[in-house]
């Protein structure tokens, strides 16, 4: 996993893209390090006045966004304005996510935005995407969807969690299989594959969804817009 940035270059793209949140906006409050630093800087902005409700993407972020004093709402009350989330990999527009296992709450509230800006450090970007793609599914198609992945040329790997003994267990009760493909030449076509996999709850290719990316730096922020 691409966990190398430095903190003070997650922090500059965080605020920065925390800095484009207008008065009335519902924000789609993304999940990791990153984020986390947008998500601050937003209860910071709250606290000055802002008027801005949030939708979080996972229990780390609801539990940052409540400490932060952010009010919270659920994607059936509003429609989001603006999503703010991290990446492990970017490519251009399309992005590998999901390293803190939260990619298919982040892959709906992303999506339904108006605006999904990726916030990353520029150990995130690359040319194409060769990340491992995590593979959200039900506990009972680990092994099917373990075989569909190797007939798609990759290597499925049980995401297992570092503080218990057994595997990671998302928020929404499902396992994830971290698949390695090497360098991934047609990411739609990939998304595609995964997608229509029986017991797939969702994978963490993100294609062409972002309208912008932040690239902090110690030095300072570039914005591209894919
Ligand atoms: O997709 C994610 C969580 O599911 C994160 O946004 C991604 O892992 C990046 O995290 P970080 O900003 O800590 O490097």
């Amino acid at each position: 996993m691409k966990q190398g940035g430095s903190d003070a270059a997650k922090r500059a793209a965080g605020e920065a893209a925390a800095e484009t949140v207008e008065d009335g906006a519902v924000v789609g409050l993304g999940t990791g390090s990153t984020a986390a630093h947008a998500i601050r800087a937003i209860g910071r902005r709250v606290d000055a006045g802002l008027d801005a409700v949030g939708v979080p993407t996972s229990f780390q972020s609801r539990e940052l966004a409540r400490e932060e004093g952010i009010p919270l709402a659920d994607l059936d009350e509003v429609s989001v304005d603006v999503a703010i989330d991290g990446a492990d990999e970017v490519a251009g527009g399309d992005l590998v996510k999901g390293g803190g296992a939260a990619h298919a709450r982040e892959k709906v509230v992303d999506a339904s935005a108006d605006r999904f800006l990726v916030v990353a450090d520029p150990t995130k970007e690359a040319e194409a995407l060769s990340h491992p793609v995590p593979v959200e599914v039900l506990p009972a198609a680990r092994s099917t969807v373990a075989e569909r992945v190797e007939a798609l040329g990759g290597d499925p790997d049980l995401r297992r969690a570092e503080r218990k003994d057994g595997p990671v267990v998302t928020d929404n009760g499902n396992l994830v299989l971290d698949c390695a493909f090497g360098e991934i030449a047609d990411p739609e076509r990939l998304a595609t594959a995964l997608s229509t996999a029986p017991g797939v709850v969702e994978h963490g290719l993100f294609v062409g969804l972002a309208d912008a990316v932040y690239v902090g730096s110690e030095d300072g922020v570039t914005v591209r817009e894919p």
